[in-house]
């Protein structure tokens, strides 16, 4: 493995933090805390596409060690598509970048579209075969917590989709159990905003290696990041207003949604992002 490039990344873990790090990592905990992600013993596996998101994801739930006074264990998988594979160069890169943050690291090669598929494929089967093959880690190695790169503006776009396109006001969870809390998925990033995840991969360097995904021009979060764009230019903090509204429903409207329990759609649209 190549070890050298990262010295910078594993000098975080020492010396003092630049400010601009200090903030994102602040904004991380926030959303932590808030859900109450995690515990002290916790075990937690980091879904890692080899993305900006879930790069900057490790490195702060690795980082927020060093002064939390609980110990989490973390370690990290990487779904290595067989019909867009990294390269084993790309491969290395990730695993000095892991080395260097402290998280061992594993790649599993599998494929992306599985047979039972039926040649039929869209990003919620995707996301879908994605946690499957997830889980199915997590039930070997005695791993109870997922975490998943999403961040705020992955949650707003969302919202805004499942509102504009389901009629439902519905999104991805900070927190979310599965098979009867066997299983927790945990979104750390769900309070910071894309742009800071940005300015980390710049200001880093970090080793962003993901494969061009087939679906990115039919995927809809895509398609909705200007209109939240153009809302920002109307109100710089409209992504944390829009996501603030999921926790502040008006009390009149719960009891005759309860009631009514209507719905317009129910049916997974083609090419919708992963629900909550
Ligand atoms: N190949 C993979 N192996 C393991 N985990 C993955 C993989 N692809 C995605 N994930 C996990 O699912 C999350 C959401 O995936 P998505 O494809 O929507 O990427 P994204 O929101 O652009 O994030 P990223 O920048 O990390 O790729 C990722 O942040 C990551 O935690």
């Amino acid at each position: 493995m190549n070890t050298t490039g990262f010295d910078h990344i594993r000098r975080l873990f020492e010396g003092p933090l630049p400010p601009w790090l200090t903030r994102l990592a602040r904004k991380a905990g926030r959303g932590i805390n808030r859900y109450g992600m995690l515990g002290e013993g916790d075990r937690v596996l980091l879904g890692i596409s080899g993305g900006k998101d879930s790069l900057v994801m490790a490195l702060i739930l690795s980082l927020r060690r060093r002064w939390l006074p609980i110990h989490y264990h973390l370690e990290a998988v990487h779904l290595n598509w067989q019909e867009y594979p990294i390269s084993d160069e790309e491969t290395d890169r990730l695993a000095a970048y892991f080395d260097a943050i402290d998280v061992p690291f594993t790649q599993i090669t599998t494929t992306m579209f599985p047979g039972h598929y039926d040649g039929q494929f869209n990003c919620y089967l995707c996301a879908r075969n994605r946690k499957r093959l997830l889980f199915t880690y997590m039930k070997e190695h005695d791993i109870p917590i997922l975490a998943l790169g999403h961040h705020l503006d992955d949650i707003v776009e969302t919202t805004l989709i499942n509102m504009a396109m389901r009629g439902r006001l519905f999104t991805m969870m900070p927190v979310q159990p599965f098979f009867g809390g066997l299983f927790t998925l945990i979104r750390p990033l769900c309070e910071v905003p894309e742009s800071q995840v940005r300015t980390a991969v710049e200001k880093l360097g970090l080793p962003v290696v993901k494969p061009d995904c087939p679906y990115k021009d039919t995927n809809l979060r895509l398609r909705v990041k200007p209109l939240v764009e153009q809302l920002a230019t109307l109100d710089p903090l409209a992504r944390e207003k829009i996501y603030r509204s999921l926790l502040n429903i008006q009390p009149d409207y719960l009891p005759i949604s309860l009631k009514t329990g209507h719905e317009y759609t129910t049916v997974e649209p083609e090419g919708t992002d992963e629900g909550p």
